[in-house]
């Protein structure tokens, strides 16, 4: 079996087209650890018919992206200090996310995906984290080399007894990318690991009827190499074939 994962698009203008596009990494990663094929959603927004898309799919996957989250959709007027943005993609992930966790379909969200998953359940982010006293630069550091770009770069902590630490135990060391992060927690989420600066690096929905699981980090990076980064993707892969299981009977 070969359960399919939905996977939201970015828009990117690039070569005088617009494209609905996810990098490569996020794509391979969940093809060959998760072991499901990823298929990517147009960021087409509300013109989707998400009810009839999580019929056919066995899971939801949420990939990072260097742009943000619009802020208006948590509240906060706009600044040139949340750019980017993408609101196609904000669109069509958000109200998939909050439908997903209705059905109980499987979510993995990374990166920008938790931040979404925050915003989606009522949360907000907060932009610039570095510049705050006390805060590590979360930043990737600058490198015209991914892999320097997604080294593995601080330590995390996970909550005893939490999901993510039955999946990758205690303390973890992960690479780090953004800008922003979770301000105000959404009220249905429980913050699942830290960094030491209190950063929230991974969540889970409280009462999820499903896995619904979100990191700040990017395990799809070094998925197949490192063992936190491949747990991960193998729990999610697990999770949907459960839920693609259940399906059939
Ligand atoms: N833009 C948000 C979300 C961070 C994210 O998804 N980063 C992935 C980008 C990878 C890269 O820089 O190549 C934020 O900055 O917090």
């Amino acid at each position: 079996m070969q359960p399919v994962v939905a996977v939201v698009a970015d828009i990117r203008e690039f070569e005088n087209y617009s494209w609905h596009c996810v990098p490569d990494q996020y794509m391979t990663a969940a093809f060959n650890v998760s072991g499901v094929l990823p298929l990517l959603v147009p960021a087409f927004g509300d013109a989707i018919d998400f009810d009839a898309l999580l019929a056919r799919v066995d899971g939801v996957m949420l990939s990072g992206s260097k742009s943000n989250v619009h802020p208006s959709n948590f509240g906060v007027e706009a600044h040139e200090k949340y750019e980017p943005y993408d609101p196609d993609r904000d669109a069509t992930s958000l109200p998939l996310i909050r439908a997903a966790i209705e059905k109980g379909v499987p979510l993995f969200a990374i990166c920008r995906g938790l931040q979404e998953l925050n915003v989606a359940l009522g949360g907000t982010l907060a932009t610039e984290i570095q510049e705050a006293d006390g805060m590590l630069d979360h930043r990737a550091p600058s490198s015209p080399d991914q892999a320097k770009r997604f080294a593995l770069a601080h330590s995390v902590k996970t909550k005893p007894g939490s999901c993510i630490e039955k999946i990758i135990g205690e303390d973890v060391r992960v690479n780090s990318l953004h800008r922003q992060a979770i301000d105000n927690i959404a009220p249905r989420l429980q913050v699942e690991a830290s960094a030491d600066d209190g950063t929230v690096e991974a969540v889970s929905v409280i009462d999820a009827k499903g896995y619904a699981v979100g990191v700040q980090w990017h395990p799809e990076y070094w998925a197949k190499t490192d063992d936190t980064s491949r747990r991960l993707f193998e729990a999610f892969g697990d999770a949907v074939r459960d839920y693609a299981s259940q399906k059939m009977k």
